[in-house]
């Protein structure tokens, strides 16, 4: 099995080891990086893998993910570029950042994929969506693909598409986390205790997912069968309809898309 480190383990990285340790990787195989020593100290107590600095963690790998801010991506791969083993493989967990922009930064020739992950990773339910680099063949795609299959589906796409994923799935946990929240405070509001509601909330759109999911019908069949003729549903989706519900999610897509084309320059 490779050596896998996660240079930059942090909200991401963390949530790919967490998924991949509870997916029966070993912790022999990882090797973390962060910054800070208190950081590096509880992910040790947490996982029982090795946390050192970046240039020794990627030294040591067969795969590097790197999970840094995309503002700290050129300047690390810049270090830790020198001391990559042979052949070894680079994944950008960064928004925005083109395949190109990560090549120009490492050593010529260093195959490279690009990622686009999301947290529900942490618990083995992320989406990631990949894609190759210029060097990067497709036997090395597959071990990407296979390393974050153990945290999640994986959809291989055309770079062109990683900006539109990114706002769909990258940041849709935060759409999604927003709109438990706001469920569960409307609940509150009309007298629901917190911890019920927030339960009613969660389940909710866990059932609601896993409907979706594992029927594959579409949406709008599923949201009209819980939608009886002038009863409840349809007043509560009157009130979304006219709040713009759909026009917000379109803004705020564009809006996420737009920023991670920004962020790759
Ligand atoms: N959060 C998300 O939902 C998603 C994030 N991403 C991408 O993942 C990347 C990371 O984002 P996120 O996890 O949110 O950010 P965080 O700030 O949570 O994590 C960044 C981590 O990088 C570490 N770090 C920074 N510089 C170094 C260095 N030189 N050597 C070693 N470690 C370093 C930090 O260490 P320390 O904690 O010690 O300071 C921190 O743990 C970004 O590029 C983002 O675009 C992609 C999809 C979803
Ligand atoms: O907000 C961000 O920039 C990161 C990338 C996608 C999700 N979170």
């Amino acid at each position: 099995m490779s050596t896998v480190a996660v240079v930059g383990a942090g909200a991401m990285g963390e949530a790919i080891v967490s998924g991949m340790l509870a997916k029966g990787w070993s912790p022999d195989d990882l090797v973390l990086a962060v910054r800070r020593e208190e950081h590096a100290a509880a992910l040790r107590a947490s996982y029982a893998v090795e946390v050192t600095d970046a240039v020794s963690a990627a030294a040591k790998a067969d795969v590097v993910l790197v999970g840094v801010k995309p503002v700290d991506v050129p300047g690390l791969l810049g270090q830790i570029g020198p001391r990559l083993r042979p052949g070894a493989l680079v994944v950008s967990l960064a928004v925005g950042l083109t395949t190109s922009s990560l090549e120009a930064a490492l050593p010529g020739g260093t195959p490279v994929v690009r990622v686009m992950p999301n947290t529900p990773a942490q618990v083995g339910a992320g989406v990631s969506v990949i894609s190759a680099g210029s060097c990067c063949d497709d036997a090395q795609l597959a071990v990407v693909e296979d390393i974050m299959s153990a945290v999640g589906t994986v959809v291989r796409l055309p770079e062109k598409l990683q900006d539109a994923a990114g706002a769909v799935s990258g940041s849709g946990p935060a759409y999604v986390f927003l709109a438990i929240e706001a469920l569960t405070e409307a609940g509150v509001h009309l007298g629901l205790p917190r911890t019920t509601s927030t339960q009613l909330a969660v389940q909710t759109f866990v059932g609601a997912a896993r409907l979706a999911a594992e029927t594959g019908e579409h949406p709008a069949v599923l949201r009209e069968r819980v939608t009886s003729p002038g009863g409840t549903t349809a007043a509560g989706l009157r009130q979304l309809e006219e709040r713009g519900l759909r026009a917000a999610f379109l803004a705020a897509t564009e809006a996420s898309r737009d920023r991670s084309r920004a962020i790759g320059g």
